[in-house]
């Protein structure tokens, strides 16, 4: 299934937050949302997945989700969005509850996205006995045992620190290269774009609009850590948007 985003505007208030946003999300692809503070990328995320309906413009789901999808739109946030009282795999089979599946179905499913995210051992874990990389692990392997036709992620490694970054990028990367996923992923941070994305939108400061779109044909198997043409990339990226984040963060001190 894709997702279209077609002539979207949105407001809260006076205040215009998404002028004219048209963009595709094709399957089995990641396309990242960069652009400065406060220019919509959240609430773009939001149109995106029904959580609210924009003021013009729509949201159209094109073809039918994979089989077996339980959910077609899931979000993976910054903060895991855990239940603390609730175990490694109790937090993945909360999702399956309510959908009429068989226990054993419901014990596979769990079994599978926690070897894919490397949980299995820790599958009777606490969420407080696990650090910040493994519950965003829990947080992934919940939002792949619902199989979704677009996973929406919400700035999801930016509470890391840096080296729990590059892991769970190259988890990232090592679970679409296995089976690629259709992701909509917003970052502050633009080596994360440039390593995950196939696409790279840039909206410029709000009112967000489409400043440009940048693509990557490197392979996200070959993206190494370093690698020279993702560094071109990263700085024609921030030169797209120095400016308008310059201008993003004037505005804000005159608040
Ligand atoms: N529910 C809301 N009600 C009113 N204003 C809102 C609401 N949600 C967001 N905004 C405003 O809309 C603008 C865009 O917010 P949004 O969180 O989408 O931007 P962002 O690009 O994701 O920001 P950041 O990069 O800082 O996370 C901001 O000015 C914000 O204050």
């Amino acid at each position: 299934m894709d997702l279209r985003a077609r002539n979207i505007h949105h407001q809260y208030g006076e205040t215009e937050v998404l002028r004219d946003i048209s963009l595709d999300f094709p399957s089995g692809r990641i396309v990242c949302i960069v652009g400065p503070s406060g220019c919509g990328k959240s609430t773009l995320l939001r149109l995106l997945g029904g959580l609210e309906k924009p003021t013009a413009g729509e949201v159209l789901q094109l073809g039918a989700p994979p089989a077996g999808c339980l959910n077609p739109l899931t979000y993976i946030f910054q903060d895991f969005a855990l239940l603390p009282w609730r175990t490694v795999e109790g937090n993945v089979s909360l999702v399956l509850e309510d959908h009429g599946l068989g226990a054993a179905e419901r014990a596979q499913i769990i079994a599978d996205v926690l070897v894919r995210t490397k949980l299995s051992e820790f599958r009777a874990a606490l969420p407080k006995q696990l650090s910040g990389g493994m519950k965003q692990r829990v947080a992934i392997a919940r939002a792949l045992a619902v199989n979704p036709a677009v996973m929406l992620m919400d700035e999801p490694l930016s509470a890391l620190d840096a080296q729990t970054r590059e892991l769970l990028m190259d988890d990232l990367v090592g679970l679409w290269t296995r089976a690629p996923f259709t992701a909509v992923y917003v970052t502050h941070n633009l080596a994360e774009a440039v390593r995950l994305g196939h696409q790279i939108v840039v909206l410029s400061r709000r009112p967000g609009q489409v400043r440009d779109v940048v693509e990557i044909d490197l392979p996200l198997a070959e993206r190494a850590h370093g690698d020279a043409m993702l560094e071109r990339q990263q700085q024609h990226l921030w030169g797209l948007m120095r400016d308008e984040a310059a201008a993003a963060d004037a505005e804000l001190l005159h608040v």
